[in-house]
This record gives structure tokens, sequence and C-alpha cells, in this order.
């Protein structure tokens, strides 16, 4: 996941590969709701792991539920049967929306039969997001609801015993949110001693989540009765929760939609296939692909897995209600962006409510691309973009907005009637953790960019002015790659030592280079298989990769190794010759010295601290030595791009060696 403040999206250009999708949200928190209040033990595959569900599991678990991570990966949760193990909880919820509401109706209840005090809390946004209409519900049947700030919303406290009154219906509205239904369906069974019945007034809205209510709870053992048009709800004298043993959970279709999207939009040769959602998912927003096909999208099915590829170009305009899929309709919004006129999407005054104001928020992030969009109280109209603008997307604490929005990073692949390819600025694409917290690196595995248009920042200079520091801290700031060139030269060198080759033999020593079984893992480098971090890092080495680094031979030998380092969403390269010789069109370059005193110092600090024993003098020697040779060689010798930016740092702390080159960075951007 990207901790970062913000994320830039270089101008993507194609799409191809595979996604294998995380587990659905809803049915994840649904599945561990039945499976904490049953009795017995259900393992749980494929569980979503996010923001959402860590709420419902620390909630869980502080009610008495066991949960056991299992080896493969599975998670046992061990039930209550109904009965908290504690009269009084506190419980956080985040912003999830899927643990609040079933929650609040499950602890009202319980409460109620049972005595107890539970108070629900969640960020400020929940504390924003309106319950009312189901504590009225619960309130009618008797259950004990105060609420601690306004009236109608969170955080609630849930008190009993109490005298429940089952014997009349129910009435709970279903036109604002689906999931004061769904709250009330998953908990009524706890105290089902006679058929209770739910009665919603006014037109039930998004009736697929329903349906995975309904659905999930006949898996639980609970065989809820429904009428036809989804207006009464019968759950029958004597419910009880009996756990199935093993769920699975199936990827979730409302993510899936971006990849679908990134399918219909990009996908120009071979398809983007999508595993865990299909025809088999019980999911509403699988929905989502006929949409995608109306606009232009080319789609292959299977029971669980999805294949889109691009069909019309540009896309096709659409006018459709999408009170079905309330959520994925949000990804139409931003393809809208690429059709051949505006886009109307209609009754989505739920989106009012959501984790931000998703009218308002799309609305105005559209805006930034330049794009002309209107709107009203449950509608949307978004005009096709011509000239896109480069834009830092605000995303309101809302994975969605975040993920829908890194589909506008597609504008390169226009034709001519639109402008030049522009960069995205994702701000604060952690939110995304709501959900999908390796969105974007799963996009980045299925996307292409034009190897120019992904960044590169090179930090040259002498040995041991901080360039590898200083480079990690850089790329840390904008969640890019690193790539530490000097590695290369330090691994070849130990290599062809350990070889009894002769270090002054450069075409010998080149020829080692490509059976070098080499790679970079979780902080190591390992040579075949066997990790050398420890070698690399000493002197000696350092003095043998500036021997074998003199030799033209093997600089082109690690050329190619190098230019592959250059990968989604960019790249801090750290060398000798990263600004004049491998990223010689690097748009920020930065020559980074220090004294030599002040690198010698350094450098014994270093060695210190990790134990090993150094003479200042002899490490001043050793560098200045090593200087001398890379400046002298005449192969990419050690010397400043005549564009770089010098910065001596000898009197700089490393943080304001990085917030330099943060600014110059800034500097360069467009947004
Ligand atoms: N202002 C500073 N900027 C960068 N590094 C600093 C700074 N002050 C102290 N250091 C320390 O200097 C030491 C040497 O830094 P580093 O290993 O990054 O240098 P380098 O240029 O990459 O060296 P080499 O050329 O050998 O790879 C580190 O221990 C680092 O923490
Ligand atoms: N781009 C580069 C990087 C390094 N070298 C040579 O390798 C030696 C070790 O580099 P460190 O950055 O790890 O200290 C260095 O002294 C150079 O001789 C290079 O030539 N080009």
């Amino acid at each position: 996941m990207y901790k970062i403040p913000f994320l830039d999206l270089p101008p993507l250009r194609g799409a191809a590969g595979t996604v294998v999708l995380p587990g659905s949200k809803s049915i994840s928190n649904r599945v561990l709701l039945l499976a904490g209040l049953s009795d017995g033990v259900t393992r749980v595959h494929d569980l979503l792991a996010s923001d959402d569900t860590r709420v419902m599991l620390a909630a869980l678990q502080e009610l008495g539920c066991k949960l056991d991570r299992q080896a493969d990966g599975v998670l046992a949760v061990t039930g209550i049967g109904g009965r908290p193990r504690t009269e009084a909880a506190k419980l956080f919820l985040g912003n999830a929306g899927t643990a609040m509401r079933p929650l609040t109706a499950a602890l009202a209840l319980l409460a109620a039969t049972q005595g107890g005090s539970f108070e629900l809390s969640g960020v400020p946004r929940m504390h924003e997001r309106p319950i009312g209409d189901l504590v009225d519900a619960l309130r009618g049947l008797g259950c004990d609801i105060a609420c601690l700030g306004q009236e109608g919303y969170p955080p609630l406290r849930l008190s009993g015993p109490a005298r429940l009154t089952l014997d009349a219906p129910v009435r709970v509205r279903g036109d604002v949110s689906s999931q004061f239904l769904t709250a009330l369906l998953l908990a009524l069974p706890l105290v089902a001693t006679n058929d209770v019945v739910i009665e919603v007034t006014g037109e039930l809205i998004s009736k697929p989540y329903v349906h995975i209510t309904l659905e999930l709870l006949a898996h639980f053992g609970v065989q809820v009765r429904r009428d036809d048009d989804w207006q009464r709800f019968v759950i029958p004298a004597g419910s009880r929760y009996r756990s199935p043993g093993e769920v699975h959970i199936e990827g979730d279709a409302s993510s899936a939609s971006y990849f679908v999207a990134l399918g219909a939009i990009a996908a120009a040769d071979a398809p983007v296939r999508i595993e865990g959602v299909g025809s088999a998912s019980v999911q509403g927003d699988v929905r989502f692909l006929e949409a995608a096909q109306a606009m232009g999208a080319r789609v292959e099915i299977g029971a669980n897995w999805l294949e889109v590829r691009r069909g019309a170009w540009p896309l096709r305009a659409l006018d459709l209600d999408c009170n079905h899929i309330p959520d994925a309709a949000m990804t139409l919004a931003v393809m809208a962006l690429y059709a051949d006129g505006p886009t109307t999407l209609r009754n989505i005054a739920s989106w009012r409510v959501k984790e931000t104001d998703r009218i308002a928020a799309m609305a105005a992030e559209l805006r930034k691309l330049d794009a002309e969009v209107e709107e009203g109280p449950d509608w949307l109209r978004v005009h096709p973009l011509k000239a896109w603008r480069p834009a830092s997307i605000h995303t309101y604490d809302d994975h969605r907005v975040a993920m829908c929005f890194s589909l506008a990073a597609f504008n390169g692949l226009q034709d001519d009637r639109r402008g030049a390819a522009v960069p995205v600025r994702i701000l604060d694409p952690q939110c995304v953790a709501k959900t999908f917290p390796d969105y974007f690196e799963t996009l980045f595995g299925v996307v292409r960019a034009e190897i120019e248009d992904i960044p590169v920042i090179t930090i040259d200079g002498p040995t041991a002015s901080g360039k590898g520091t200083l480079t990690d801290e850089v790329a840390k700031a904008l969640g890019y790659h690193v790539l530490d060139s000097g590695a290369l030269y330090r691994v070849t060198g130990l290599a062809a030592s350990r070889a009894g080759i002769d270090l002054d033999d450069g075409e010998a020593v080149a020829a080692l280079v490509p059976t070098l079984e080499l790679r970079f893992q979780d902080g190591q480098a390992l040579l075949d298989g066997e990790d050398v971090s420890a070698d690399l890092r000493l002197e000696a080495t350092g003095l043998m990769a500036s021997q074998v680094g003199a030799h033209p031979a093997v600089r082109r030998a690690l050329h190619q190794l190098q230019l592959d380092f250059r990968q989604l969403p960019g790249l801090v390269a750290d060398g000798r010759d990263m600004g004049t010789a491998i990223f010689p069109a690097a748009p920020l370059k930065v020559f980074l010295t220090a004294s030599a005193a002040t690198r010698a110092e350094r450098r014994h600090k270093q060695l210190i601290s990790k134990g090993l024993s150094a003479n200042i003098e002899g490490l001043r020697a050793d560098l200045e030595a090593r200087d001398a040779r890379d400046k002298g060689r005449s192969a990419s010798p050690l010397q400043a791009a005549a564009d770089a930016i010098e910065l001596d740092n000898s009197a700089q702390t490393i943080e304001q060696s990085r917030d330099l080159v943060l600014s110059w960075w800034r500097d360069r951007r467009p947004f």
C-alpha cells in the first residue's frame, strides 16, 4: 500500500494481464458477523484484509469471538452463539457502514434480551452518516438506543435489558440505504421466538445487496421469506444461525469495476482477465458489466472470471438508472470522459450519504481535469474531455474516488481529437485501504506506460556523500522504485573475484554479467540464492566495484539491467553516471557532494554502528582513491551532468536534503 501523501500516475497507454480480486467487502463483513454470532467454528477463505474488515474483526473479538489465522491463510472464527462474553464494550468502527449498521441492530437486540451496554462510534465522517431510520425501527421494537451526539447519527449507546415487542411488523425505510434492512435481517434471527415480519417503507434501493444478505443468511441456516416486490420479509420463528463450517468469499465485484473499465478503455490487444467474480457471483455489482458493455466493452464471462477488452472506441455515452449498482457506477463517471457524448447517471441519491457526498466529490474532481459536469440531487452528467488538464485529485477519504480516478491516467491513449497526455495525482492514496489495500500495485501490474513517461530522478555523486540514503528517502516519499546501481557493480566485482576472474580483464568480467543469478528482495541482495548484502557493503567490495566499473565492456553489460528498473510509478536512481549515461533525459538530476572529511566521518560512523571496526584516516584515503578512479576513468566517469543541480549536504541533515530535492521535484511537476 502507498502510505504517502500523494501518488502521481504517469500517462498510461495500455492494459493487459491478470488481476486477482481481493474478497468482497460486503460479503466479508456479513460473513464475519454471521460467523461471529453463530455457534461453533467457521473457516473463512479469501477474506478481504482491509480497514473495514479489520474494525469488524476487532469488534467481534471484543464481544468474545475467537479468531485464529491458520497456516493456509484461512481465518477460523469461533462464534459466540448469540451470547456476548462481555456486558459492556466500546467499539470503534472507523468508516465501515457494513460494520456500524448490522452491529447496531445485533447489539441493540442482544442488550435488550440479555442486558449490557455497548457504545458504537467511528471516524468523524461516520458520525455524519445517518442511521436514524434504523434506530427508529429498533426503538419501535423496544430497544434502548441513545444517540450520543446528534440525534439520528452515531455514536450510539445500546442498553438493556428492555422489553421487545416482536409480534407487530417492524417497519424500516428502504429508500435511503438498504443497509438498514440488511442490518435488521442479519440481527432479528437472534430473537425470532415467533415469526418476525419486516415491512419496508418507500421503494427499496440497492436490492442486490439485500439479495446478498438473504443468500448468506440461508448459508448460515436462516431461510427468510420475502414477497415479490421486496417490501415484506419474514424471519421464521425459531430461526438460528448454524455455521456452514467453510465459507468462501468471492472477489469484490465493485473492485472489479475498475479493471473492467481498464479493459474497456485500454485493452486494445490482449484482454484484462479478472479472477474472483463471474456469472456465479451473488453480488449485484457484477451488473456493472452490462453498463460497461453498453459503453463498448467486449466481455467474456466464466463462472468465476471475466475477460475484458476494448470494443467501441471512443466509448459510447450512456443514460443509465444506476440504482442497482450504486458503488460501481462511480467508475462510469470517469469512463464517461472517454465517451462520444455526455453520460448521465441517474437515481444515485445514495451517493450523497456514503463515505463522502460522492455526487459533489465526483463533480468537483472531474472538473479539475477540465471536464464539463452537471449535477442534480440524484444525478450526474459528465461530458467527454477533449483536452485534459493535469489534476491533483482530492479523494475525501473515499477509496472509490481514489480508485476510479486512476482511470483518468489513460488520457494518453486518445486520438488526435484530444490533447497531449498528462499525469494524474491521487492525493491520500492509502484511502484505498478500506477495501483494496493493494489497488495501485495491482493496477501497475496490468498497465503500460511509454518508458519516457515514467519519471526518473537521478542522484549521482562521490562515495559516501549520502546518495543511497537520500535516494531511499525521496523514493519513499514519492512511492517510487529505487535503483542502487553501485550494488550492481559491487555484485559484479564480488562474483568475478569469487570466480577467480582477473578484475582487470574487462571482457572476462563483462561475460560473467549475463550469467549472474541476482535478485533484490526485501532489502536483501541474493546472488545465486545466497544473501550477499553484508559482503556487498564492505569497503573492499566497493574498491572491486570501482575496478570493474572502469571497463567499458562491463558498463555496457550492465546498461540494460539498469534501464529495466524504470517501472511504474517512477524511479529514483543512485550512482555515478545515472544522469550522464543511463537516464540522460531524467527531468531531475541531483549531483550530491560533501567534503571528504565529512564523508569519511559518516562512513566511519556507519561502520561502527554496524559493529565493524574502521580507521577514519584509512577510510578517507580509500574513498578518495575510489573517487579519483571513478572520476578519472574514460567510460562514464563520475561527473555532474550539465543540467544537474549540485547539492553539498555537508552541513545538512538527511531530512533537509530530502525536502530540498522534493521541492525541486515539485517545481518540475505540472500540478
Ligand atoms: N545529510 C546527510 N545526507 C545523507 N546521508 C547522511 C547525511 N548525514 C549523514 N549521513 C550518513 O552518511 C552515511 C553514508 O550514506 P550513504 O551510504 O547513503 O552514502 P552513499 O553515497 O550511497 O555511499 P556509497 O557511494 O558508498 O554507496 C549513512 O550512514 C548516512 O546515514
Ligand atoms: N552508476 C555507478 C555506480 C557505481 N559505480 C562503481 O561502483 C562503486 C561502488 O558504488 P557505490 O555507490 O555502491 O559505492 C563506485 O565506486 C563506482 O566505481 C559506477 O561506476 N557507476
